[in-house]
């Protein structure tokens, strides 16, 4: 084990130990297994707990099943500690921007990294308490601590004892993939499965990646003061956005602080004098980078290994999971799965609904597709990157023309009293309709704006309405209607008398 390693141990504070420790601190007995269960749930993360809770709602006998903590990922090293760090980070990059708001911060802003890591763990902590193992008990879940494993069609075993089902579902969530990269792994690095936990702030940091997890996190830790490098081995960032969002993004961390090094590959990593040196390519261009920490993003890998899912008949691939039809069956009619375990969108919502409809298909004789749903998704840097429904070049290939109305922030209002100008809102709508197809948001606050763009989808509401709905002034969201209205303009243009 490296020194980097050995140091994360012996830092990693009291609260976190306790919450690894978990069940057993606070003296956890799993119950004994009642019978056979109408639902057995496999994890206990987003998709695991939302299902448990609709299950429990329906007076459905269920048993939850976790290995470590409950809210799995999304809350204890993804999404909350991810967004409560952004938070920090934020507002650390207001203070160094205070004189373009015509303010003055007293000299010697300093960055008390071990006490926005406090706050971090807090507010994990807090939240940790809503869908805490005692509750859900109350609530009629038969919740269990445990290495879950089938052992044929419908039985399953958590750590030996046997468990009978009527029907399962399996939520066993995602890990983070490594880069096999030569030297990596004796020089130690952090996943997001460690990395909130550090107490420290490396001064010298390289992300490697520049998916959501590298371009949140490298944008957090440059605003907290490190000096962050990101690599990238693709010539943009968020490589299913559109190229003209990725590459604000790009702007962004750049005027963050942050060594942007796009189309680059790591060669390999060594220890020279105590320091990881890392060998960097961008087409033949090397050079040698030295870093004190090393934060890998590439992606996830969902676990389905250990689960001894043959023996229950449930098809799966190491890459993509198990492998469900539209109603989220697996090949185990009695089986379903749902969240990052199965699906190729991996985020905490979609996650949640897609257990709920599991649920539902299961047990209450519902047929909801997965492909009826529709799914927005936020990368929650600063302008926050924000798309639903389709994008054009997905709408090219199906051959669907399409139109797109495209306002940029600046000339919104309220994006220039809150000097937040950098982005737009682009819709896409169906060519010679008002039906939105789809939409990217670029903006400080695209994640909230999308939801109204996703509600307009959801409910068949074209853009004639939204054109007309009274949007608050001074707000961001007026650049949606601004769009809509720019839809309108046109229509006017067009429409016969
Ligand atoms: C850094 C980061 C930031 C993110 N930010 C966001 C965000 O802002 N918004 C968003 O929507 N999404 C975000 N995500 C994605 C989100 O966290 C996941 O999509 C979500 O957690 C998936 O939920 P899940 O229930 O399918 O799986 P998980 O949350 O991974 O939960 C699975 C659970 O199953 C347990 N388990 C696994 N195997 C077994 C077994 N054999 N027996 C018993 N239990 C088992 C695991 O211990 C775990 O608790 C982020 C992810 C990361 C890594
Ligand atoms: N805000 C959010 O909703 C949010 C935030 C974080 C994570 N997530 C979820 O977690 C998933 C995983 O995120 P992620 O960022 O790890 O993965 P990702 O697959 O989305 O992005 C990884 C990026 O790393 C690049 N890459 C891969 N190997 C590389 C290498 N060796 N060197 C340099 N670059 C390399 C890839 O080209 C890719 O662009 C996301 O897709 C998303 O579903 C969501």
């Amino acid at each position: 084990m490296t020194s980097q390693m050995d140091s994360l141990r012996s830092n990693t504070p009291q609260d976190v130990r306790e919450r690894i420790a978990g069940p057993h601190l606070e003296a956890w007995v799993n119950p004994e297994p009642a019978g056979r269960y109408q639902l057995a749930i496999l994890g206990a993360g987003p998709a695991g707990l939302v299902a448990a809770e609709t299950a429990a709602a329906h007076g459905v006998k269920v048993a939850l099943i976790e290995r470590r903590l409950l809210g799995g990922t999304c809350l204890n090293t993804g999404c909350v500690p991810s967004k409560a760090i952004i938070r920090t980070s934020r507002l650390y990059a207001e203070m160094r921007d205070a004189l373009r708001y015509g303010a003055q911060v007293p000299d010697g802003v300093r960055v008390d990294f071990a006490a926005v890591m406090e706050r971090v763990r807090r507010i994990r902590t807090h939240l940790g308490q809503r869908g805490s193992a005692r509750q859900l008990a109350a609530a009629g879940v038969d919740v269990f601590f445990g290495d879950a494993r089938f052992s044929g069609v419908d039985t399953l075993t958590i750590d030996g004892i046997k468990l009978g089902f009527d029907k399962a579902l399996i939520a066993t969530g995602a890990r983070p993939d490594v880069p096999s990269i030569p030297g990596l792994a004796a020089a130690g690095y952090l996943t997001n499965e460690n990395v909130f936990d550090v107490t420290e702030l490396p001064k010298r940091l390289l992300v490697i990646g520049g998916g959501p997890i590298g371009c949140e996190q490298a944008q957090a830790f440059a605003r907290l003061g490190a000096h962050t490098t990101i690599v990238q081995n693709k010539p943009l960032f968020l490589a299913k956005e559109e190229r003209d969002a990725a590459q604000i993004l790009s702007v962004a961390l750049a005027r963050d602080g942050v060594e942007v090094r796009l189309n680059t590959n790591v060669l390999g990593v060594r220890i020279v004098a105590g320091e990881k040196q890392v060998d960097l390519v961008s087409d033949d261009y090397k050079n040698t980078i030295t870093v004190d920490a090393i934060l890998t993003g590439v992606g996830r890998l969902p676990n389905v290994e250990g689960l001894n899912l043959e023996s229950a008949g449930v098809e799966y691939d190491i890459d993509k999971g198990v492998r469900v039809d539209d109603f989220l069956r697996t090949s185990n009619r009695r089986i379903y799965a749902a969240g990052d375990v199965c699906l190729e969108n991996k985020y905490g919502h979609t996650a949640a609904v897609s257990a709920q409809m599991a649920v539902r298909n299961a047990l209450l004789h519902s047929r909801e597709r997965l492909s009826e749903l529709v799914i927005p998704w936020c990368t929650f840097t600063d302008p926050e990157i924000a798309h639903v429904g389709v994008y054009v070049r997905e709408a090219n290939q199906r051959g669907i023309p399409v139109k797109t109305f495209t306002i940029q922030m600046h000339e919104v209002d309220r994006a220039i009293t809150d000097s937040e100008e950098a982005g737009f809102v682009k819709i896409h709508v169906r060519e010679g309709t008002d039906q939105i197809l789809g939409a990217t948001i670029v903006a400080r606050h695209a994640g909230d704006m999308i939801n109204e763009i996703t509600l307009a989808m959801v409910a068949n509401i074209g853009l004639r309405t939204l054109a007309r709905v009274i949007h608050t002034y001074d707000t961001q969201a007026e650049a949606i209607q601004k769009a809509a209205q720019a839809y309108e303009r046109t229509h006017l243009r067009t429409a016969p008398r």
